[in-house]
């Protein structure tokens, strides 16, 4: 059985009542094969599974597309059914933030002014501070994000380990379209003309993660976003898998945010470089 809960009040007491291991999925809703990734391995893990869908508009910039972004609650609400999820939390704006915006936000530090944080100024407090709250509120034991947001889920890490928070967070692999495209609620903005673009992404990355040194990685998947014109390249950027600076030997990550029309679309693949390849 799923219930759908709409308070703070309702939340407590499910989670009062809750027995095992909490897992939490956090969603902005429009759920698709990569939420259910997440719930699926959220309900191996914990023994009460919660997902909350909220649109968060801390984290939404003045001129992106809170007003536009997808909310399809019905629909979500069968999808989380499907996936034997306990508990689907609902809340609208003022309950999750009474009194409205709140005084005391949380600062995502020096990675949080990069790549996606350069171009969506204060993003990622935004995030970290609904990631926070959410994660207070459910006492989640477990809780599961996706690579595809990848520079999030290494923030929501790090202040987990940061500010000492109790809950252990789970990296779970980007699930994709059988054509590569990775799964995102904003791909339905893309008209059936946008597609073909939209799958430059995925191709760019899977040939620079073909490469081994840095610099091959960073041309090969360049010419092919370059010899798309339907996509506008936000950056294409390696790194180590911590967002550092790209290493010469080993794990490295490679990602790329473009717009296709005016849908903003972001992907990562991890790389191996030099002779750990
Ligand atoms: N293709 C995917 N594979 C794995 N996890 C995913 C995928 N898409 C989203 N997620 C994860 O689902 C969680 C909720 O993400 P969100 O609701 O923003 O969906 P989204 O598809 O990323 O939406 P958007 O298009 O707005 O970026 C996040 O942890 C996110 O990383
Ligand atoms: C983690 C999250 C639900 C916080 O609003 C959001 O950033 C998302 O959907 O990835
Ligand atoms: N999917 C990450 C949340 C956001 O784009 O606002």
């Amino acid at each position: 059985m799923t219930a759908l809960i709409h308070t703070r009040a309702e939340l407590a007491a499910a989670r009062a009542a809750a027995s095992g291991r909490v897992a939490v999925v956090m969603t902005m809703g429009a759920l698709h094969e990569g939420h259910r990734q997440l719930m699926r391995v959220a309900r191996e893990r914990g023994d009460f599974v919660i997902v909350t869908v909220f649109v968060n508009p801390l984290q939404f910039g003045p001129n992106e597309d809170f007003d536009k972004y997808p909310r399809t609650l019905a629909a979500d609400v069968e999808a989380c059914r499907a996936e034997q999820v306990d508990v689907v939390f609902a809340p609208d704006r003022d309950e999750m933030y009474p009194g409205g915006t709140p005084q005391v936000t949380l600062n995502a530090g020096a990675t949080g002014e990069i790549l996606e944080g350069a171009s969506r100024p204060g993003h990622f407090s935004g995030m970290l501070t609904v990631v926070a709250k959410l994660l207070l509120l459910t006492r989640a034991d477990l809780a599961f994000f996706g690579e595809k947001d990848f520079q999030q889920l290494a923030l929501i890490t790090r202040m987990v380990k940061d500010l000492e928070i109790g809950v252990e967070i789970v990296g779970v692999p980007t699930v994709r379209e059988a054509d590569g495209l990775a799964l995102s609620s904003r791909n339905r903005y893309l008209s059936a003309d946008q597609r073909p673009a939209a799958l430059a992404l995925s191709h760019a990355l899977r040939e620079g993660a073909a490469q081994t040194d840095a610099q091959s990685v960073l041309e090969a998947a360049g010419k092919i976003l370059a010899d798309e014109p339907g996509v506008q390249v936000d950056y294409l950027a390696l790194t180590d898998p911590l967002l550092g600076p790209v290493p010469t030997d080993g794990p490295a990550r490679l990602l790329v945010a473009a717009k296709v029309g005016s849908t903003r679309l972001i992907d990562n693949v991890p790389v191996l470089l030099g002779k750990a390849a």
